[in-house]
This record gives structure tokens, C-alpha cells and sequence, in this order.
């Protein structure tokens, strides 16, 4: 393709994102099914490129705006979530390439799967968003911080002084991290299967079982990979299988299970032993994680799809499970480094209806903990309201439960050498700090029997 040829696939597949309803990752791939005239190199680049202009959804689109105000109508400048996708690719060009006016010509020419020709207005804007360019210290915090501005103050109780770093953390393309599958192989293996694949890895900072990986590779090709030796999976998300602590032989539930992530890092923590029930309201999510259970060889497993958090299955089981995980639904704020179109997804009504359903999932499911036994809530959210609010309501209502302190666990799961990561008594994760997606833990002990008329569900 020509260089102007990717730019115009990247602006129809911004366009195509900007229309859907649906996450920008599945749009991305239906856009590339549907042009397999693509080639492998320019596909990276034109997604490349749309995933640079999402994480920069909010500054592009103030840029635009502030620089259409010193140069066009007022009644013509858009709000900055109204700016067109052309222009913000056009502020892309201007501001991160320093392209100069006169390639920009070159390369919206008009010639056939080119960008149209530019206007005269838009040559305008060019002029004025190289002269004008507002700096960062003087944008709004949310659009320097690429957040809905609703969200800011809720993020500033929990990171105080540290949010800037935290938002700028969660503008930055993630790495890719690698768990090793126990059940197959050991790390030094897997790094060696990697190797001869030209698969470059390092090694991860807290979960003794991740490897990061080193420039790019496609994984899914790899016999490592097909083989089950590893599993994609963030450091974060792996910490939080091996912090529920399942031990060959004990019954655990992983209730929101999905499509299996932390499914199988359990059952490799369990080494294929004892019981464990992965749950879920969505058919076509366990449907999913049939596949993964297979190629990882676990066969401790079984899948049990819920009507919902109070499936007539839960109070037949209850008290019979010495782990009970709960991957909560949840708003997926700790994850908008991979997904930043998601941010402008979100509404507030949309988390207070996922605080409420959260609510019920812990207090349905902790039922299935035995005495002794633990509840984990987890999420990969940043907001106060769907963690240690969440679990400190829980606590408040259920005197048969008590927290214990994560570092309490750590040291069990991890031993001496691997220092916790956090200092308060719940797990809470950001890529700023620990260069991991956002997220949050809590270990809950079931003491005793709840005493009639405290709130653990009864249906
Ligand atoms: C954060 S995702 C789980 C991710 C998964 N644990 C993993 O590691 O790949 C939350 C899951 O909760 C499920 N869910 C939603 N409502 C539920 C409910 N009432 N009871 C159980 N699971 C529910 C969703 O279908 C979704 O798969």
C-alpha cells in the first residue's frame, strides 16, 4: 500500500469505530476480515496508527478545536468530541510527526485510495495547529489525563497527588504479558520454546509464572502457544489467580469465570487436583474457555452455566468450597490502556447499575464459601465504589467474614523473597506503580456462620 492508501484505511476504520457501539478491537478485526487485501505489515500499521489517535481521543479533538477557534467561524468549530476523524488525523500528522503543509498535500491528493484532497479550511487548521498548539500543562486535567471528566474526582480520592502519573500511565500502550502453564512446562522451558520461535521474553516483576514480551511476535502462530505452554495474560490478572491460593485436592469456584483467564492459572496453581467450578451467566463465554482448557490439558474442571448470581445452584452448594473467586463485572477502568475507546463508552448510570449487580454477585456467592474457607472479590476497575467500598459494605453487613490483610496471603503464596506490592490491607494495582492493568483484590475469610438476619443472600 502507499503510504496515502494506510492513511485512508486508518480513517475508515477510525470512522467505522466511531459509528459502532461495539469495542474497537472487534471492529478492528471485522474491518481487516473484510480486506484481506491487506497485507500483514500495513494492517500493524494502520492499527498502529488508529490505536495511537483512540489513546489520543480527547487531546486531539481540544487541539482541533482550540485551533479552529483562532482561525475559523466561531459557529463552524465543533465541540472537541464532535471533532471529525480526518481532522483529528490531520492534528496527528500536525502535532506527533510534525508533518509539514506541504507533505500533507502530497499526501491528501485526491488520487484513488488516497485521502480527498485538502480544503481550504482544513489548510487553515494546519496552519493553526502548528502555531497554536496549547501545552499539556495548560489543557484541562481530564483532557491532558484522556478521562472522562465525571471520573476525575472519584480517581483523585483514591490516587490523590499521584493521578497524573496514573492517568498518563493509562494513555500508554500496554505490555504483553505471558503466564507460563505449569501443567506443561517450567519457565526456563518456555522461555527456551520461545526462543527457538524467535519469540524474545523477560521476565516479569511480580508473578514468579510471567514473562513480557520484547517487541512484537505473533503469538497465536507459535507451537509454545498452541501447544498450552502459555497463556496471554496481564501480571495483574495472574497475581490475582495465584492470590485466591488454591491447593491440589480443595473445591474452588471461580464464579465469574468468562471465558477462563484465571480459570487456568488456577487449575495449574491446583495442579490438575481436586475441584474446581467455573461459572458464568454468558454460554458463549464458557463455550470459549472449553478450547483454552483443553490446550492447557486441565481437566479438573467443570463448567456450570448460572441463571444468574442466585442460581438455584448456589444455595445447594453453599458452604461446600474452600475458594470462592469473584472476577466481578465491572466498569474495566484498569484496563483502558488496551481498550481507550471504551472511556468514552462508559456513563456514570453505567457503574452505578454495575455497583448494585456487584453487590449481589458477592453477597450470592460468598454463600458458597465453607468455614475457613475464602471469598476473593476482585475487579479490574479503578473506582473506589466498585472495590474497597464494595467490600467494606460487604463486611459491614456480614460479621461471619473477615478481611485478611493481602500481605498476609502474599507471604503465604510468594514466600519471603517476593516483597507484597501494596501497603494497605487490600490488593489495589496500576500501571504507574507496577506497570500491570488497574486492579483490585480483596481476601475475604469466612469465621463462622453467618447469625440469622445478616445480609449474606437468602433465597
Ligand atoms: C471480569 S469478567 C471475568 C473474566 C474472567 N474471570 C477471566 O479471567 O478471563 C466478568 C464475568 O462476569 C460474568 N457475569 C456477569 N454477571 C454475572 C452474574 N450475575 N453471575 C456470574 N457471572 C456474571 C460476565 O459474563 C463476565 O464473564
Amino acid at each position: 500500500m502507499t503510504p496515502a492508501a494506510r492513511l485512508q484505511a486508518a480513517l475508515d476504520l477510525l470512522e467505522t469505530i466511531a459509528l459502532s457501539p461495539r469495542p474497537a478491537d472487534g471492529v478492528a478485526s471485522e474491518f481487516f476480515r473484510s480486506r484481506r487485501f491487506i497485507g500483514s505489515k500495513d494492517r500493524r500499521e494502520i492499527a498502529d496508527r488508529v490505536w495511537i489517535m483512540l489513546r489520543n481521543w480527547a487531546r486531539a479533538g481540544w487541539q482541533v478545536r482550540h485551533a479552529a477557534l483562532s482561525t475559523w467561524p466561531v459557529g463552524d468549530v465543533p465541540e472537541w468530541a464532535d471533532v471529525t476523524p480526518r481532522q483529528r488525523l490531520l492534528a496527528d500528522l500536525v502535532q506527533r510527526e510534525k508533518v509539514t503543509l506541504e507533505e500533507l498535500e502530497s499526501l491528501f491528493n485526491g488520487e484513488k485510495f488516497g485521502p480527498a484532497r485538502l480544503r481550504e479550511r482544513e489548510r487553515s487548521l494546519i496552519r493553526a495547529l502548528k502555531s497554536n498548539r496549547v501545552a499539556k500543562a495548560d489543557l484541562p486535567d481530564w483532557v491532558a489525563g484522556e478521562m472522562p471528566g465525571w471520573i476525575i474526582p472519584r480517581l483523585r480520592t483514591v490516587y490523590q497527588d499521584r493521578l497524573p502519573e496514573v492517568l498518563d500511565a493509562l494513555t500508554v500502550e500496554a505490555a504483553v504479558d505471558l503466564r507460563v502453564n505449569t501443567l506443561k512446562a517450567d519457565l526456563e522451558t518456555v522461555v527456551d520454546r520461545l526462543a527457538e520461535e524467535e519469540v524474545d521474553v523477560g521476565p516479569g516483576t511480580w508473578s514468579p509464572l510471567a514473562l513480557r514480551l520484547i517487541g512484537r511476535a505473533n503469538l497465536p502462530a507459535t507451537a509454545a502457544f498452541r501447544d498450552g505452554l502459555v497463556e496471554v495474560q496481564d501480571e495483574g490478572s495472574q497475581l490475582l489467580a495465584l492470590l485466591t491460593d488454591a491447593h491440589p485436592g480443595q473445591s474452588v469456584v471461580d464464579f465469574c469465570a468468562g471465558a477462563g483467564g484465571k480459570t487456568l492459572a488456577i487449575a495449574a496453581t491446583m495442579q490438575n487436583k481436586g475441584r474446581l467450578v467455573a461459572c458464568d451467566v454468558s454460554a458463549g463465554r464458557l463455550e470459549r474457555s472449553a478450547v483454552r482448557l483443553k490446550r492447557a490439558g486441565v481437566h479438573n474442571v467443570t463448567r456450570h452455566l448460572l441463571e444468574g448470581e442466585r442460581d438455584k445452584w448456589v444455595k445447594r452448594s453453599a458452604g461446600k468450597y474452600d475458594r470462592v473467586l469473584i472476577d466481578a463485572p465491572c466498569s474495566g477502568t484498569g484496563t483502558w490502556r488496551r481498550n481507550p475507546d471504551a472511556k468514552w463508552r462508559l456513563r456514570d448510570q453505567d457503574v452505578r447499575e454495575l455497583v448494585v449487580k456487584q453487590a449481589s454477585i458477592l453477597s450470592s456467592a460468598a454463600r458458597l464459601a465453607a468455614v475457613g474457607g475464602r471469598v476473593i472479590y476482585a475487579t479490574c476497575s479503578l473506582l473506589p465504589e466498585e472495590n474497597e467500598r464494595q467490600v467494606d459494605a460487604f463486611l459491614a453487613a456480614n460479621s461471619g467474614f473477615r478481611l485478611l490483610p493481602v500481605a498476609e496471603v502474599w507471604a503465604q503464596v510468594f514466600g519471603p523473597d517476593r516483597p507484597c506490592p501494596v501497603d494497605g490491607p487490600m490488593l489495589r494495582l496500576d500501571p504507574a506503580a507496577h506497570g500491570t492493568d488497574g486492579f483490585f483484590a480483596a481476601i475475604l475469610e469466612r469465621v463462622g456462620d453467618a447469625a440469622a438476619g445478616e445480609a449474606v443472600a437468602e433465597d
